[in-house]
């Protein structure tokens, strides 16, 4: 029986494909349950790495609070939480105030965080075998989200980077076979996470929420 603590790449890929709608909306259940995956993942690669998953954790429970709320209809997609909560003043738009955890602002960093993921997917692809994947990690984090956290986590998450195995066994712990079959895979992925993450940034910008406090 397959083990539901274990990360697989193919059912994170499956959650990121069930995410989108025919009509573009992002569905938020499917999208968190991604972001669970990934955190399995995480919480396989030891104790250095915890007080990442910690963070996206605390943040996948936010939304999913909101999601089981009494408003909780109201959370069904990404474009329906954006809608409520900006039509009803529940963003803190410049400063963080009584809205500091609302589910913009929360998902803005996981969102923000998809991006790097997306950077480093690609690079893993490409990369050779002898790659190291400190490397990899390191530059798709300063590329793209290094820029949002202040220096103490920039430290802490570099740090942690040079913990990273090896390729090799960064994808024995995907649990996905040989190494081939895991870069067929990560080519599929791509394209999807890419779709997520434009649909959302395009939304985003609309709402000038992309600098959310
Ligand atoms: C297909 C599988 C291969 C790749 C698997 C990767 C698995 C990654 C899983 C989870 C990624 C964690 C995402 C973390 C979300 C971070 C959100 C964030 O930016 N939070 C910061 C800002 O929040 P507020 O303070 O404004 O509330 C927060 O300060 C950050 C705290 C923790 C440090 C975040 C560093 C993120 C580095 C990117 C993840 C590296 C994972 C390396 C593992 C390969």
């Amino acid at each position: 029986m397959a083990d539901p603590d274990r990360f697989s790449l193919a059912e994170v890929l499956e959650s990121f494909k069930k995410c989108l709608s025919d009509e573009g909306e992002i569905l938020q259940e499917h999208y968190l349950e991604g972001w669970k995956g990934l955190v399995k993942f995480m919480s396989s690669l030891g104790s250095a790495f915890s007080f990442i998953s910690n963070d996206a954790v605390t943040k996948i429970q936010i939304l999913e609070d909101y999601r089981s709320g009494v408003n909780g209809q109201k959370y069904l997609t990404i474009q329906s939480m954006v809608k409520y909560e900006v039509d009803n003043e529940l963003v803190d738009l410049t400063k963080r105030g009584d809205h500091w955890d609302s589910g913009c602002r929360t998902l803005l960093r996981l969102h923000r965080a998809l991006r790097w993921l997306q950077l480093f997917l690609e690079k893993l692809r490409v990369a050779s075998d002898n790659s190291k994947t400190s490397v990899l990690c390191t530059e798709a984090y300063q590329d793209v989200l290094a820029k949002y956290h202040p220096w103490i986590i920039r430290k802490a998450a570099t740090v942690a980077f040079y913990m990273l195995p090896s390729r090799a066994n960064f994808f024995e712990v995907m649990n996905m076979g040989p190494t081939e079959k895991v870069v067929a895979i990560l080519g599929e992925a791509l394209p999807v996470v890419a779709k997520t993450y434009d649909i959302t940034e395009d939304l985003y910008s609309q709402h000038g929420l992309l600098d959310l406090p």
